[in-house]
């Protein structure tokens, strides 16, 4: 390896870095009509998740998705309704193995795409099902296939591996600890790795599943494992599904932007909702004015804040609401996950009471589900509170609902009206 060509900060800078993402399988341990890639994950499929991990990640250049010929179509319209950028589409092929090589052969041969892609130094090989990859992983992996010629991800077992005779019965068990669990990314010199595919026999293709082996055997390239993170396991089973959704769910409920309006009641809401939701959650809170400035609220949306909390005076509780949704439309950010909008409506003036009206309700409903198309849900909140003593216990009671709602992102409830 050539210090000079690593980052102190462990980054592979300057070696041209692509990915292949195997994603033409069926899905049959998971069942349903949906290969598991295409399973939809809070409204988006499960590999615009794995895409999206890739190309945030600037020092990889290409990302070449093997998709089945049937999924074409379909991949092309994910790519192009999240915006991913610098994928390729590649047709798959029966096996895992044969889809990998597939996606290899674009660097090399020209019938495989339209254009050649410029040939990698490193090729990273991660299964399109396993969304949650962090960039200190991949970095790992591909520095260590520099030096070794192939890298990747490891897990300590977390069942015991036997075999069984003939008949049923158990021959031998292995010792746990001696043994890891091989999982993805994987990283291999490109020359490796397409010489070890180029080499191996069709027993291989069709019944290999092991990338490192290939090296291995064919190439004598004996891979450094990496100590990977827990989350870099395979959607596999329908549990992996309702597993990675709440994953996502979890990180999507880490932050609020709270909108207050200037005026002095919503304000103190405004000021009181903040400090009882900071225990809990990350808050950022801002003034209306400086919601219409959509530079501000891009920020806010690419800092991966999700949730926004609208604090208004009754009367144009409403038409701010929309100004905040026609400022996200406006932006022309793909809005890559569900974008959660509440909409507090303040009655806690002693003097003036305020009745919502069937009429009131209707309209919110009808908003709510115009924007639902937009992966906005809109939900109402009324706080009601006479007794100014009692208006912290009211703005509380607020808070856990507001929690509730961004931890749940429920599409059913959206246009429905809560009361604190
Ligand atoms: N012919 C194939 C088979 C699998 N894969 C991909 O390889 C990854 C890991 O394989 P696996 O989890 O086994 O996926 P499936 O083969 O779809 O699942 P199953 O074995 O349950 O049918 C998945 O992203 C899958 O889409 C592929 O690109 N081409
Ligand atoms: O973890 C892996 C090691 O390379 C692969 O993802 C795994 O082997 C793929 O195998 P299968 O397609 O049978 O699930």
């Amino acid at each position: 390896m050539e210090p000079s060509s690593w980052t102190g900060d462990a980054r592979p800078a300057g070696t041209p870095v692509a990915v292949v993402l195997p994603a033409g399988g069926s899905g049959e341990r998971l069942g349903g009509a949906t290969p598991k890639q295409f399973c939809a994950v809070q409204g988006r499929p499960l590999v615009s998740y794995t895409v999206q991990a890739m190309e945030r990640i600037s020092w990889i250049s290409d990302i070449i998705v093997v998709v089945s010929s049937e999924k074409i179509e379909t991949m092309k319209a994910i790519i192009e309704k999240y915006g991913h950028k610098r994928v390729m589409i590649v047709k798959g092929g029966i096996t895992r193995h044969r889809s990998i090589f597939n996606g290899l052969k674009v660097f090399t041969e020209n019938e495989f795409s339209n254009h050649l892609l410029q040939k990698p130094e490193v090729v990273i090989i991660h299964d399109a099902v396993r969304p949650f990859v962090e960039e200190d992983i991949l970095s790992k992996v591909v520095m260590a296939a520099k030096e070794h010629g192939a890298a990747g991800a490891i897990r300590p077992l977390v069942s015991t591996v036997i075999a069984s005779a003939a008949d049923g019965c158990l021959d031998h068990s292995l010792e746990r600890a001696k043994y890891r669990a091989s999982e993805m990314p994987q990283a291999f010199l490109f020359d490796i790795i397409y010489e070890a595919y180029q080499q191996c026999t069709d027993y291989d293709l069709d019944y290999g599943t092991e990338c490192l082996h290939l090296a291995l055997k064919y190439c004598k390239t004996n891979a450094k494992l990496v100590e990977g993170t827990a989350d870099l396991w395979k959607v596999t089973y329908k549990r992996d599904l309702y597993a990675a959704e709440s994953i996502i769910k979890d990180n999507l409920s880490q932050q609020v932007c709270v909108i207050t309006d200037v005026k002095e009641a919503a304000a103190q809401v405004g000021f009181l909702l903040h400090e009882s939701l900071k225990s809990q959650i990350k808050v950022e809170s801002i003034s209306v004015c400086l919601s219409k400035n959509d530079s501000h609220l891009q920020n806010i949306l690419s800092g991966q804040c999700y949730n926004f909390v609208c604090v208004n005076d009754k009367k144009h509780a409403l038409q701010e609401t929309q100004q905040v949704v026609d400022m996200l439309e406006k932006s022309n950010i793909p809005l890559l996950y569900p974008v959660v909008l509440i909409l507090v409506l303040l009655d806690i003036s002693e003097n003036i009471s305020f009745s919502i009206g069937m009429e009131e309700l209707s309209r919110i409903k009808k908003f709510a589900r115009e924007v639902k198309n937009e992966n906005i849900l809109v939900y109402g909140l009324l706080i009601q509170c006479k007794d100014h003593l009692l208006l912290q216990d009211t703005v509380n009671s607020a808070a856990a609902l507001i929690l509730a709602l961004i931890k749940d992102r429920n599409p059913e409830l959206v246009g429905q009206l809560l009361v604190a």
